[in-house]
């Protein structure tokens, strides 16, 4: 299988926004043994900014774009140093790619893109896709990495898109907010009812929130790539999703055809 994995930052670091070692290890070590497997892999990472934060010692996350951005370059390279420490352990290659918006609607930059993803795969790497936040303005940036996932996703002719929260799955409420929430274990098409289910981002450092993972599941299931939101915390889960046991919550992508 051809598997997109999407991490959030709430995934990757504590709150401070210092890394989560011991998660982030298990995360590599699982991932990495999934693509011993035989499994295709592509990794796309948030962590950029929380991690800059972590690194300046900031109280929180900087307001002003300047800041935000000089974070997520000081937080990319951390980022980038820590996967490339992580998976090497277990032989495997990485390589960082850093796209906006703008790179999808240009043809040129897009056919570049497809171009090097399948080299990359190709050449059995573990490509790790990050917004490139110092240059994405507004107009021109994807906005959050749920939905970069889900675009990857659909040009990489995916299997399968997972996306690891701290979070279990899709709630019929914020459960910060609504003790009795349920998680909804299988979802088949977003209607509006299930829009209004999501409500905002669950810690500081992160940018998307839960409406932003079923924006993602609208484009995946469109593209016929089934989706899946699991819990972070608990990296091992990925090995119940391969071994088609039922987690967190499945968006089924739309049969072609
Ligand atoms: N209906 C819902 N079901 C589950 N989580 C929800 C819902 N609405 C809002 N959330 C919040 O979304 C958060 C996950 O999104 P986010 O904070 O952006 O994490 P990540 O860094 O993994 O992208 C959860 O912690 C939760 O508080
Ligand atoms: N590109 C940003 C992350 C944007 C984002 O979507 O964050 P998250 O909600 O933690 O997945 C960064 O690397 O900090």
């Amino acid at each position: 299988m051809r598997i997109v994995v999407k991490v959030g930052t709430s995934t990757l670091t504590h709150t401070s926004g210092r890394i989560n070692i011991r998660r982030t290890e298990k995360l590599c070590k699982i991932l990495s043994d999934v693509k011993n497997a035989g499994h295709e892999l592509i990794l796309v990472s948030s962590g950029a900014i929380g991690m800059g934060v972590g690194k300046l010692n900031m109280k929180s996350k900087p307001e002003d774009m300047p800041t935000k951005q000089a974070a997520a370059a000081i937080g990319q390279c951390e980022l980038m140093y820590l996967y490339d420490k992580l998976f090497r352990e277990y032989n495997h290659i990485v390589a960082q790619m850093l796209i906006t918006g703008l790179d999808f609607s240009n043809e040129e930059s897009h056919s570049n893109f497809q171009s090097t993803l399948n080299r990359l795969l190709e050449l059995n790497v573990i490509p790790i896709i990050n917004e490139n936040d110092t240059i994405a303005t507004q107009e021109i940036s994807v906005g959050d990495n749920d939905t970069m996932g889900a675009i990857v996703a659909e040009n990489a002719q995916a299997d399968l898109l997972i996306i690891l929260s701290d979070i279990d799955g899709l709630y019929t409420g914020d459960p910060r907010n609504n003790p009795d929430a349920q998680l909804i274990d299988t979802i088949f098409s977003i209607t509006p009812e299930i829009k209004e289910l999501a409500g905002t981002k669950g810690t500081t450092l992160g940018t998307g929130g839960m409406i932003t993972k079923i924006h993602a599941a609208e484009i995946a299931m469109d593209a016929g790539i089934d989706m899946i939101i699991a819990n972070g915390t608990r990296p091992e889960l990925l090995y119940k999703i391969l071994d088609g046991d039922k987690v967190g919550t499945k968006f089924i992508g739309r049969k072609k055809g």
